[in-house]
Parts: C-alpha cells; sequence; structure tokens
C-alpha cells in the first residue's frame, strides 16, 4: 500500500459535436489520501468524481498537474505515465462485474500473480473471504448464487488478493437496496481498515459519505471545494453551499459581534469571531424546540414530518422566517402549535449571501 498524492489535476474533454464546448471535467484538483487511510469523494452528478478515479486507475491521462503513488509519479510531472496494469490499483465497479462464469474463488484468485495462484492462491482466496466476512464455503458459488451485497464483497476481495497499492471504489452500493447498503458498506469499511488499505470511494450519497471515511472530499462542478473530516465537512462546512449539500442547513442573514451574532433566530455563539453581515449556517438539530413556552423566539408550526427516531419540524417564526429544526420522535408538537425556538451549539458564520425573500 501507498499514499495517494494528487496535485493540481486537469482533465478537459473536447466538444463532441458542432456548438458544444469542450467540458473541463476536473479543475486543479489537489488531495492527499495518507497510507492506509479512507477518503470518500463526494459530489452531485456531474461533477467529476468517475473522471477522477479514471485518472488515477490510468484509464485517461491528466491534461495538468500529477498523480504519485508514494514518492512514484504515475502521471503527469513530464514522466513517462505508468500503464494501468502496472498502476497496481484495485478497482470496485457499480455492480461487482464479476465473471459469470467462474466460482467466487476463481473470481477472487483472477487477479493474483501467476505464481501465486494454485495452493498459494487457495490460501489467499481463503484469507479474503474472511476478510470480506463471507462464510469459507461461498469458495465454490457462482455469482449469480450470492445476493447484491456479497457480490460487492466478493468484488472487494478481488480487488484486494494481489495487495493493490491503493483501491478505488465507484458508488459500490448504488446498485443495493436500503437495508443491505448499511451492512455491506461497514463490511467494506472493516475489509479496508483491517488490510491497511489506501482507499477513495466516489458516491454522491452524504451518509455514505460521512459515516464511512477517515476523509471526506467535496466536489462541485470539477473542483475540489473541502477537504477534511466527517465532522469537520458537517459542522464548519468551506461555505454554505456545501453545508446545504451535506445535509440540511437553516441560512439565516446575522450581524457579527466579535465571538457572537443576532439573527431572526436570537443571540448564537460563532466558531470563529466575526464583524458585520454575515450568513449564519445553523443545522436543524441544533435548534431547540421548547414545547414548554419556556424561554426563546416564537414561532407557529407549519409542517411536521415525522420519521420514528426523530421528526422535522417546520416552523414560522413570528417576523415570517421559515426555519428548519429537527428534535427527537418521542414527544413532538403538531402543525398549529406555538413553539420557541433557540440555537443551541457553535454556528459557523459567512461572509453574506443573497437571502431569498421569506416566502
Ligand atoms: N468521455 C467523455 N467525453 C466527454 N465528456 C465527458 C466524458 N466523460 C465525462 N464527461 C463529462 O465530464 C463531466 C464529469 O463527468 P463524470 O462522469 O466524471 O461525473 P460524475 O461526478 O462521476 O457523475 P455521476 O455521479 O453521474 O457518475 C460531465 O460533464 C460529463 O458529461
Amino acid at each position: 500500500m501507498s499514499s495517494l498524492t494528487i496535485t493540481e489535476v486537469t482533465k478537459d474533454f473536447a466538444s463532441t459535436g458542432p456548438g458544444r464546448s469542450a467540458t473541463r471535467a476536473v479543475d486543479a484538483v489537489s488531495l492527499h489520501v495518507p497510507h492506509g487511510s479512507f477518503t470518500t469523494v463526494l459530489g452531485p452528478s456531474g461533477c467529476g468524481k468517475t473522471t477522477l478515479l479514471r485518472l488515477i486507475a490510468g484509464f485517461l491521462l491528466p491534461d495538468g498537474g500529477s498523480i504519485a503513488f508514494g514518492d512514484t509519479v504515475v502521471a503527469g510531472d513530464g514522466v513517462k505515465p505508468m500503464p494501468p496494469q502496472v498502476r497496481r490499483v484495485g478497482y470496485v465497479p457499480q455492480e461487482g462485474a464479476l465473471f459469470p462464469h467462474l466460482d467466487v474463488a476463481a473470481n477472487i484468485a483472477f487477479g493474483l500473480p501467476r505464481e501465486d495462484r494454485g495452493r498459494g492462491g487457495d490460501d489467499r482466496v481463503a484469507e479474503m473471504l474472511d476478510l470480506v466476512e463471507l462464510p469459507a464455503d461461498f469458495r465454490h458459488r457462482r455469482p449469480d448464487e450470492l445476493s447484491g451485497g456479497q457480490q460487492q464483497r466478493v468484488a472487494l476481495a478481488r480487488s484486494l488478493a494481489p495487495r493493490p497499492a491503493v483501491v478505488l471504489l465507484d458508488e459500490p452500493f448504488s446498485s443495493l437496496d436500503a437495508s443491505l447498503r448499511g451492512s455491506t458498506s461497514l463490511a467494506v469499511r472493516r475489509a479496508l481498515a483491517a488490510s491497511n488499505t489506501t482507499a477513495l470511494l466516489v458516491t454522491h450519497d452524504q451518509n455514505e459519505a460521512l459515516s464511512l471515511a477517515d476523509q471526506v472530499a467535496v466536489m462541485r462542478a470539477g473542483r475540489l471545494v473541502q477537504s477534511a473530516s466527517p465532522s469537520e465537512v458537517y459542522l464548519s462546512p468551506s461555505d454554505p453551499q456545501v453545508a446545504e449539500f451535506v445535509g440540511r442547513a437553516v441560512v439565516l442573514p446575522g450581524t457579527a459581534t466579535a465571538s457572537r451574532a443576532t439573527c431572526p433566530l436570537g443571540e448564537v455563539v460563532l466558531t470563529e469571531p466575526g464583524e458585520g453581515p454575515v450568513s449564519l449556517m445553523i443545522r436543524p438539530e441544533q435548534i431547540y424546540v421548547d414545547l414548554a413556552h419556556a424561554e426563546g423566539v416564537r414561532g407557529t408550526v407549519e409542517e411536521l414530518s415525522y420519521y420514528g427516531h426523530d421528526c422535522a419540524v417546520q416552523v414560522r417564526l413570528d417576523d415570517g422566517t421559515p426555519v428548519l429544526a429537527r428534535m427527537a420522535g418521542v414527544r413532538h408538537p403538531v402543525p398549529g402549535d406555538v413553539v420557541h425556538l433557540r440555537v443551541t451549539g457553535l454556528v459557523r458564520a459567512y461572509r453574506p449571501v443573497a437571502h431569498p425573500p421569506a416566502s
């Protein structure tokens, strides 16, 4: 295994027809994935995630910048690009792409060097099945005798068997239903951690990106807009758009004075001191809904979405500002109730953005 360092990588696709302009799919992206760590690349459809993976794997060459595995530059910087088969990259696509005519053991052993097949290969297959938490006797099954989640675990086992430098996973859980997604993604995370694998997973699913990785890299329109720990990306997003992409966010205008700011929800404490007009990013679960009318800013519940474990409460403040709060589902208000709201925890302030008029 080795670290992965992407420096100022750019990739353009030529126009594909008259009147169509070229597309800058990846725009000066720099990212470091430390040895043995797991990074998720999160971004909406078309932002360049797959192109970035294909550049790392060597299926595409960058137009600018460089890519290095450890100290070895594999593309860019004027060096002859290393072909994909020499890069030692494990690749797990959206749907495992297992060979349907081969059993699980043969699929896992497929990428092993010739000298590692045979008896040694059998041992490696057993080790890999154990790593991805599948029973040893699954080795004789064919892919069509496995569930989608089991197939993805075999695909991961196949990618890890030859001890790759880096493993790339391209939306590997997107074809699974919700319950399989959760258990499969956790099994994959455990397998990657146990094998101390340097891994990069691309997804457009915020929950997946935040819950699985050591580092989340957020992409937008070809650019990397933030890379940080999951909690930092969630609680201190680099701009309000990232805030709204990685979860629900209430963005309100405010006025900062040192470490505090005033806004329609009253006074809040800032993560960093500021002065003058600001946009404040508040997570809905930071807004405490007081049913006893004790203290806070008054508003009326307009809508309630009940999820069991918690609920989303849409409130209109008396000054007309709409605010979304999240609270435990045990005891909750109903539409028409008057409640009082106050903000708990620290709030991130940004330079002001234009706010749509309250509807
Ligand atoms: N071979 C290609 N030729 C021309 N344009 C391309 C090519 N591959 C990708 N693009 C364009 O580059 C941009 C980034 O595409 P990419 O597939 O990397 O996005 P993505 O974030 O992986 O999207 P999704 O989540 O939908 O898979 C898009 O505008 C896409 O249309």
